[in-house]
């Protein structure tokens, strides 16, 4: 029986890959330099690997940006908006087409099923045939070894995966756009093969969400082809995030190997092997270990179940190794030194991991005893018993929300009428959605700050200062309904994971979100509970400044849950509760001092969707409930906005509307109308902003774009509920496009309400 994993993370335990990459795209190291450097890292990664003594290592998982993107230009799938004449794309037009050019905007960038990395999207078109232009699996499995003597186990996306998630244009056929890749595909298979590869990861975890008849035709079909183009290259066909969708179909495809997530739909993958067996002529990969989370493994558990597997297969057919690639959990816990020892006792980041997978198959293959494993139980049993994970009070409180009504009292409308009387704004009102530019000089103030360089009052002085100016950009502006900025957070969910009780935060426990900007996901170890206030000082301070209405800022529980690391002890809507309760506290608190709006962000809410149908109903209720909880105490005057910065939800809209929000902000520049439709399908009443330009680029829209997007709204939503807003925050711009877009969205909003308000006369 073997080790094995599936992916580490790239991103280097002092974010030395991130660090490498800016300063490469700064102009601030060559290209050499650069190449040099990733070349370094990865290898620093491989042997690690090797050293914490992995059976089969992952080659090729190593990313420069995103593997999906690493696919596609392998085969030189590159979309026509770039200049490429055919051959290995070249690093300028990869960076190129994952961050835009001045003169071509970015391919779309969406997330990763249901975590919260995000891709770079393809893009297939009829007219630029694909080609294997790099076979980059072989160069890699090749470096690892010569370089290091590792025999490893390249990774590739399946080709029926990689297109499912790209966009398809022209006519070609789904079943199409595969089979034109097949021959692709078998090709770098047949190379591998023939280098000695001893075993190849191919995913395909679209099998483990809902599959058509039609989709699982194509599989069949591809998987057929290619053990006839690479008779010789052994596949072990891996899924992860659920359950496969059809197990029997599943298992009689013609590889040597398949992998189920153990952790993540486990109990209908057990149910499979106990009912249905396993071929007795395939490899079983189980991920034991959950590659998402970061608690350690009760080992002594999972040991018990394995015996239980061994009666189904034989213990030379199994192959031990995490859930899921290890990109989604940081690099290692050893250096966390403010986490105390009960947690950090119970914490596995990605070496652990590994170190718990080669621990198990030590002990499955009879080299150590089982007490090895028990290590995991006991600080598991002591996290337990821990006073942080008994909170009576917070208990108690969670216990009585089912005897309590989570609606606001008073319906929608006539909120509405109270809200306009207190508020009294202007017609397509103008607002953001809160953040504004995280300068670099912000950053270093909190990095001086946190050590101890810049003091708390000289601190907040700044803060103060940015709220300041920003106030004053905005009523120049013109805007109607304004923000603090959100200066005093690094991010939208570890700034309340620092704040409220029961949550840890990290010193380097950081995450791949997308390219280079990565996220430290704070981990909920504990009962949650209100401590103190956690915006209200800065919210309040800045409605001081100013006679318009400030919008306070704060994340909904959902978000906060599903970009945290959760508890794996109680279940998720105990946890999302326990939240919602807390941040209730934050709500009641901001509208006692005044503030008479707060937006609730809930982005998360929709990528958070169960990859299966069937458990979205579920999901949806505890959300909404999650969500209700939160603001359902406020007065009626009190105006709740929430925020989704996707486009995507056509088939949530009436969880949405269940929200009971009175405005909500969506994302729409880049929806290419689809958005638009659903609202003439769906009678939304509320008040609704939808994005009127993109923040994700530093391009200043033009008036008539602005325009344009407004009165495509205006055809299907009435002028008294649409307000005018950005897609989401502008955290990321730099500040003079910020002011020069913002400049040209109220310009456009106050045109197009003058239109209105003559048509009225
Ligand atoms: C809306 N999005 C979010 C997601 N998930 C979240 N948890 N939060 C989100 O906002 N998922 C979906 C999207 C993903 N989008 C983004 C957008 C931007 C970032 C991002 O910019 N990340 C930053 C890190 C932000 C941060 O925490 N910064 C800290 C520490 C800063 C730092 O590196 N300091 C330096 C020194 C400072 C200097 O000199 O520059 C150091 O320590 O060496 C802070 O602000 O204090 C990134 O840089 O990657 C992420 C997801
Ligand atoms: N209020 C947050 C929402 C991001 S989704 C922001 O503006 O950054
Ligand atoms: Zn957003």
């Amino acid at each position: 029986m073997r080790s094995s994993s599936l992916g580490y993370p790239r991103i280097g335990g002092q974010r030395e890959w991130k660090k490498n990459l800016e300063a490469f795209w700064a102009g601030k190291r060559s290209k050499t330099d650069f190449l040099q450097e990733q070349k370094s890292l990865r290898l620093s990664y491989l042997q690690k690997q090797q050293q914490l003594g992995l059976d089969l290592i992952p080659v090729g998982d190593f990313s420069d940006y995103d593997h999906v993107l690493d696919t596609a230009v392998a085969f030189g799938i590159v979309p026509e908006r770039f200049a490429y004449a055919g051959g290995k794309v070249e690093e300028e037009t990869y960076f190129a087409i994952a961050r835009g050019t001045d003169d071509a905007v970015a391919a779309e960038m969406t997330k990763w099923f249901n975590t919260n990395y995000h891709y770079i999207v393809p893009e297939l078109t009829a007219s630029r045939e694909p080609a294997l232009v790099d076979n980059r699996w072989l160069r890699l499995y090749e470096e690892a070894k010569s370089e290091l003597g590792i025999n490893g186990k390249p990774v590739l996306l399946g080709p029926v995966s990689f297109v499912k998630l790209a966009k398809q244009y022209g006519n070609k056929s789904f079943s199409e756009h595969v089979q034109t890749l097949v021959p692709l595909y078998g090709q770098v298979l047949a190379e591998l093969a023939q280098a000695g590869a001893p075993l190849i990861q191919v995913d395909e975890p679209i099998l483990a969400g809902d599959v058509t008849e039609a989709e699982w035709a194509v599989v069949e079909e591809t998987y057929q082809s290619l053990a006839k183009l690479a008779p010789n290259a052994k596949l072990l066909l891996q899924t992860y995030f659920e359950s496969v969708a059809d197990y029997n179909r599943f298992i009689q495809l013609p590889v040597a190997g398949l992998g189920f997530d153990f952790v993540a739909g486990k109990e209908e993958t057990f149910q499979n092997l106990r009912v249905n067996g396993f071929p007795n002529d395939k490899l079983l990969a189980l991920g034991v270990i959950d590659g998402r989370n970061i608690w350690r493994t009760d080992l002594t558990a999972v040991n018990a179940e394995l015996k239980e597997v061994l009666q189904v297969v034989e213990r030379e057919r199994l192959i031990l190794q995490p859930s899921s690639s290890l990109l989604h959990v940081p690099v290692t816990v050893q250096s966390e030194e403010k986490i105390a020892d009960e947690l950090k006792e119970a914490i596995a980041f990605a070496d652990e991991k590994i170190i718990e997978i080669v621990s198990l198959a030590k002990v499955v293959n009879g080299h150590e005893p089982p007490s090895l494993l028990e290590a995991s139980k006991h600080a598991l049993g002591r996290l337990n018993a821990s006073e942080a994970r008994n909170n009576q009070s917070v208990q108690q409180e969670v216990a009585q929300i089912s005897s309590e009504d989570p609606s606001r009292g008073l319906d929608a409308p006539t909120r509405a009428k109270l809200q306009a009387a207190k508020l009294k704004l202007p017609l397509l009102p103008t607002t953001t959605i809160g953040s504004f530019p995280q300068t670099k000089e912000i950053r270093k103030k909190r990095l001086d700050w946190r050590k101890g360089k810049l003091d708390s009052a000289g601190y907040e002085t700044f803060i103060n200062a940015e709220i300041d100016r920003w106030i004053a950009i905005q009523e120049q502006l013109g805007l109607d309904v304004l923000v603090h900025g959100e200066f005093e957070r690094t991010d939208m969910v570890e700034f309340f994971g620092e704040k409220l009780g029961g949550f840890q935060f990290t010193t380097y426990g950081w995450v791949q979100s997308y390219g280079s900007r990565c996220v430290k996901p704070p981990i909920i170890y504990g009962d949650v509970y209100f401590k103190q206030p956690m915006t209200v000082k800065e919210t309040v301070y800045a409605q001081s400044k100013t006679d318009k209405p400030v919008k306070g800022m704060l994340t909904g529980p959902v978000t906060i849950y599903n970009w945290s690391f959760p508890r794996a002890d109680i279940t998720e809507g105990e946890a999302v509760n326990q939240i919602a309760l807390a941040l209730r506290k934050e709500v009641l608190a901001l509208e006692k001092h005044g503030i008479g709006v707060i937006q609730v962000d809930e982005p998360a809410l929709r990528e958070g969707l169960p990859l299966k149908r069937a458990k979205w109903q579920s999901y949806l209720d505890q959300s909404v409930t999650a969500f209700q909880l939160t603001v359902n105490q406020v007065k009626p005057e009190t105006q709740i906005h929430t925020h989704m910065c996707y486009s995507d939800f056509q088939d949530i809209i009436e969880a949405i509307d269940g929200l009971d929000a009175d405005v909500i902000s969506i994302e729409m520049s880049r929806s290419h109308g689809e958005l638009i439709s659903s609202f003439e399908e769906y009678t939304y009443n509320k008040g609704i902003g939808l994005g009127v330009y993109d923040i994700h680029s530093p391009r200043v829209p033009a008036k008539e774009e602005i325009a344009r997007n407004i009165e495509r709204a205006l055809n299907v939503l009435h002028p008294k509920q649409f307000w005018v807003n950005p897609d989401c925050g502008l955290k990321t711009r730099q500040e003079p496009e910020t002011v020069a877009a913002l400049k040209v969205m109220v310009e456009a909003a106050k045109e197009a309400r003058q239109t209105l308000e003559t048509k009225t006369i």
